[in-house]
C-alpha cells in the first residue's frame, strides 16, 4: 500500500513483451508508473478537485471512471463539502482492492462518501453527476465505443455538471509529434526508466493505449452533445479538457 513501491516491472527483459495490463503488479507500483511517466499528473490530480469545488453542489455526486488507487477521488474529496459523494469505478480488481484499503488506512478520509464499484465504466448508471472524471481512461475504451459512453455522460450530468476528460493524445504526422514523442521519452529517461523499460512498455502499450488526435476528440465531443469544451491543461503529449453542457 505504500506509494514509494519502485516500478521496475519493463526492466526484465525476459520473454515476448506481453500486453499491458492493470493487474496486481501493475497496482503495487502505480503510484510511482503514473508519476515517472505521465508529465503534469499531480498538477492534473490538483486542478480536477479544484474543478470540483467549483462545480459540486450540495447532493451532488461525482464520478471517477477509471479511478485506479483513487487519486483523483481524494482530491474531489478534499475540495467539496460533507454532502457531496464520489463514485469510483475502475474494472481491475487490484486498483480497487489498493483504492479501499487506502481509503480505509486515512484517517481523514469519510469513507461513507466514497461508493467504490469493481466494474466497467460502459456498464454503470450515470445519474445526477455534478462531475465526470475521466483522467487518462477513455483512452483504454476501445474507439468505437468512446461515443456512447460520451453520451452517456452527457446524459447524467445536472445542470451546471461537467465533463473533465484528460487523454495521452497523438501528436500531428511530422515533425511536431515527434518533438513530442521524444521529450516524452526524454521525461521517461530524467525520471530513471531505462532504454529497455521504455522500449517494451511502448510495445506493452501498443493494442492497448489508443490515442487520438485532439481534434478526434473535440469533434467527438460536439457529437455526444457537449455545448463547448476548454482545454486546460497539456504537458508534451498529455492534454486534459473541461467540458460542459
Ligand atoms: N472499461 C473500463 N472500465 C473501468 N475501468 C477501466 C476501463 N478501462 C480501463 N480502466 C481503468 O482505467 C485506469 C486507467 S489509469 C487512470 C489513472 C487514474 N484516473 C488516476 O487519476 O490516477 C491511466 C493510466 O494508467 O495511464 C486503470 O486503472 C484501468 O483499470
Ligand atoms: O507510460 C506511458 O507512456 C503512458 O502513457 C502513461 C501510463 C501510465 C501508467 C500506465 C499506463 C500508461
Amino acid at each position: 500500500m505504500k506509494d514509494t513501491v519502485i516500478d521496475d516491472l519493463f526492466d526484465r527483459a525476459a520473454g515476448p513483451v506481453r500486453p499491458f495490463e492493470f493487474d496486481a503488479d501493475v497496482a503495487r507500483v502505480f503510484p510511482d508508473m503514473v508519476r515517472r511517466s505521465v508529465p503534469g499528473y499531480a498538477e492534473l490530480v490538483g486542478l480536477s478537485g479544484l474543478i470540483a469545488r467549483r462545480v459540486a453542489g450540495p447532493g451532488t455526486r461525482c464520478y471517477d471512471l477509471g479511478c485506479s488507487l483513487g487519486a483523483v477521488t481524494r482530491s474531489i474529496l478534499r475540495q467539496t463539502g460533507p454532502d457531496v459523494s464520489v463514485v469510483a469505478v475502475d474494472n481491475a480488481p487490484a486498483m480497487i482492492e489498493g483504492l479501499q484499503a487506502r481509503l480505509a488506512a486515512e484517517a481523514e478520509t469519510d469513507v461513507t462518501r466514497v461508493e467504490t464499484l469493481c466494474a466497467d465504466i460502459r456498464s454503470i448508471a450515470i445519474e445526477g453527476a455534478s462531475l465526470v472524471v475521466l483522467n487518462l481512461t477513455l483512452q483504454f475504451v476501445p474507439i468505437e465505443e468512446r461515443l456512447g459512453l460520451l453520451q452517456r455522460i452527457r446524459a447524467g450530468l445536472v445542470p451546471g455538471g461537467v465533463l473533465i476528460l484528460a487523454e495521452k493524445f497523438a501528436g500531428p504526422k511530422g515533425r511536431a509529434g515527434d518533438w513530442l514523442t521524444t521529450l516524452h521519452e526524454d521525461f521517461k529517461r530524467a525520471n530513471g526508466y531505462s532504454e529497455l523499460a521504455i522500449a517494451r512498455k511502448r510495445t506493452a502499450l501498443e493494442q492497448v493505449l489508443i490515442p487520438e488526435s485532439l481534434e478526434e476528440h473535440e469533434r467527438r465531443l460536439a457529437e455526444a452533445g457537449f455545448a463547448g469544451s476548454v482545454r486546460w491543461f497539456q504537458s508534451l503529449n498529455f492534454v486534459a479538457w473541461l467540458v460542459w453542457i
